[in-house]
């Protein structure tokens, strides 16, 4: 039986929590969260009763695998130390290898601990076409997310429209990847994790609408290179716990982590 730490319990931890709970060949062991809420611990009494809720993996602990679904500071927090520690892990929060040298730190991390970290395709798809694309050689990557306005609160696009009050969409950001990233560390992690799929984050154009004719979260993304192009369009429901968060979010966690387990991996 493979065992598990789970970065954060909100609305993608906790259905991870439901959707791996009754596997018999794991074990979520280590839930690690900033504060136990009566929600979380609910949650975790209900879902993986053995597992401990605490503020940092202890140093004896040696969980199989870590899986980060908590935010950006998360990665420096506790997926930089696992990897030093040689514990591999798979991380959803991609836009956090969008501040200065953080993607280094995460490889030297990985290679110090010999291990690896995967970056989750998340809320995205073909991030498999546009690696390989990629090899041969990409020209342009442009992506486009839109999201009902309610999706974008709390972030800096109440500060150039007023969400509430949009009648049809509003560009709220045009720019690169690594901007949409650090300015939408919640909103932006596809942006991130398509360009370093692909041409980077600093060649990979980015425009994010606030709209409010969508109820879905609309991600879509043209690509070009000596493969040929590529077009692709998301149309992923929010989760009810958290509307700026795709439910294939959830389904891309639990896809890697079964894949960890199970013989035959797809
Ligand atoms: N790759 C992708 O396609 C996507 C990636 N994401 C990433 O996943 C993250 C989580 O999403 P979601 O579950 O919807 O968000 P929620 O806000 O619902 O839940 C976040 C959870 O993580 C906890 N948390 C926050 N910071 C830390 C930390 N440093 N260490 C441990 N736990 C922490 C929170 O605790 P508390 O409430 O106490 O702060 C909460 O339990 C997003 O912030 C984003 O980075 C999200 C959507 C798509
Ligand atoms: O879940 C989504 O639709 C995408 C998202 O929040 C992100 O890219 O951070």
């Amino acid at each position: 039986m493979k065992t598990i730490a789970l970065i954060g319990c909100g609305a993608i931890g906790s259905s991870v929590l439901e959707l791996l709970s009754g596997d018999a060949r794991l074990q979520v062991r280590w839930v690690l969260v900033p504060e136990v809420s009566a929600a979380i611990q609910q949650t975790v009494d209900r879902l993986a009763p053995q597992a401990l809720i605490l503020p940092a993996l202890p140093a004896e602990a040696r969980p199989d695998l870590v899986v980060e679904c908590a935010g950006h500071s998360a990665i420096e927090e506790h997926v930089l130390p696992a990897l030093a520690r040689g514990i591999p892990a798979v991380v959803a929060s991609i836009g956090a290898l969008s501040a200065p040298g953080m993607a280094e730190r995460v490889q030297a991390a990985a290679e110090a601990g010999q291990t690896q970290v995967q970056l989750l395709s998340g809320a995205i798809g073909g991030i498999d076409a546009l690696a390989a694309a990629r090899v041969g050689g990409l020209e342009a990557v442009v992506y486009t997310g839109r999201k009902p306005p309610q999706a974008w609160s709390g972030t800096p696009a109440e500060q150039v429209c007023d969400l509430a009050a949009l009648t049809e969409a509003f560009c709220i950001f045009e720019g690169t990847a690594r901007e949409a990233a650090q300015l939408y560390p919640k909103n932006a992690n596809v942006a991130a994790t398509l360009s370093l799929a692909g041409l980077g984050l600093d060649k990979t154009r980015v425009r994010l609408f606030a709209d409010p004719a969508v109820d879905e979260n609309v991600h879509h993304v043209e690509a070009r290179g000596a493969f040929g192009s590529m077009e692709l369009t998301m149309r992923g429901k929010p989760l009810a716990a958290n509307p700026k968060t795709s439910a294939l979010t959830v389904y891309s966690v639990v896809r890697a982590v079964l894949n960890n387990v199970a013989s035959l991996a797809i």
